[in-house]
């Protein structure tokens, strides 16, 4: 148990991916902090994390607002008795090509996946400095923050700023022994998919589920990702093996994107 009696607040993890990491570092002896939007996803989480022998809490907060950061970090000390590691995994898609991007949906998707990663970046450096301790920064990119696909323009753009984050701040902070790294998955078989699939039919006239076996055509290892995949290489940045490790964004695709 790498992480045993660590604290670890992970955004987003009411289902998907977030969930999944949820439950490996609980697993890997870590007590959880789930903060989302949907307060019922979240509570079917808690139950599972306690079922894993694991203390968990609950937090409904939107990312994109800072305030709500800070007060998510808090709560997570104050229930659980510390806080050693953050997951700033939430994040949303949109599907659009770059000719029809609104002013609206734009600023939307950068408040949540752009800010809502600062926010947890600063208000997790400035709980490790003001409890004078180590901790861990891990926060969701993408393959489509190392390369720009057809109609995730807006979306890519923001797993690169999540990179660009993670690089900057993992030098800001390295001197007081926190580690910044990002995970980069590929095609994850999750709601955010179907949404992708959804709306690339509607755009291009394709069936649904057409575009998600083309993109999982191309995988190396023959199979859409799953959370657990995800999971697995979040356990290992949370965990003192990855100690050497920041300011890093590896691609954990199955073999998609080669950089
Ligand atoms: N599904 C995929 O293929 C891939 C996903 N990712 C990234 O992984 C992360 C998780 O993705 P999935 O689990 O697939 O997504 P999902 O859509 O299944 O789950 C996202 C979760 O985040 C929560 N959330 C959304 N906006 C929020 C906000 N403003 N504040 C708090 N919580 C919020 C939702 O309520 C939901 O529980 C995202 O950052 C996504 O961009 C990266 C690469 C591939
Ligand atoms: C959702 C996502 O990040 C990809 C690349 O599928």
């Amino acid at each position: 148990m790498s992480i045993n009696n660590k604290v670890a607040l992970i955004t987003g993890a009411g289902q998907g991916i977030g969930r999944a990491i949820a439950l490996r570092l609980a697993n890997d002896g870590a007590d959880i902090a789930i903060v989302d939007l949907n307060e019922k996803n979240m509570q079917t989480v808690a139950d599972e994390v306690r079922a894993l022998g694991r203390k968990a809490t609950t937090f409904k907060a939107n990312v994109a607002k800072r305030d709500e950061v800070y007060a998510a970090v808090d709560h997570a000390e104050k229930e659980l008795g510390g806080f050693d590691i953050i997951v700033n995994n939430a994040g949303i898609a949109n599907i659009q090509s770059i000719a029809e991007l609104k002013p609206e949906e734009v600023d939307n998707i950068l408040k949540v996946n752009i800010e809502g990663v600062l926010w947890g970046i600063q208000a997790a450096a400035a709980k490790f400095k003001q409890r004078k301790q180590k901790g861990k920064i891990i926060s969701a990119s993408s393959i489509a923050g190392h390369e720009g696909f057809p109609l995730l323009g807006i979306y890519s753009a923001t797993k690169f700023a999540v990179r660009a984050l993670t690089q900057a701040s993992a030098q800001e902070y390295a001197s007081d022994g926190i580690t910044v790294n990002a995970y980069c998955p590929g095609v994850v078989g999750t709601d955010m998919w179907v949404e992708i699939d959804k709306r690339m039919a509607e755009i291009t006239g394709a069936k649904i589920g057409e575009n998600y076996d083309k993109f999982v055509g191309g995988i190396a290892l023959g199979r859409a990702q799953t959370p657990e995949d995800v999971a697995a290489f979040v356990s290992y940045l949370a965990g003192p093996d990855s100690d050497y490790m920041t300011g890093q964004a590896p691609i954990i695709d199955g073999g998609l994107v080669y950089r």
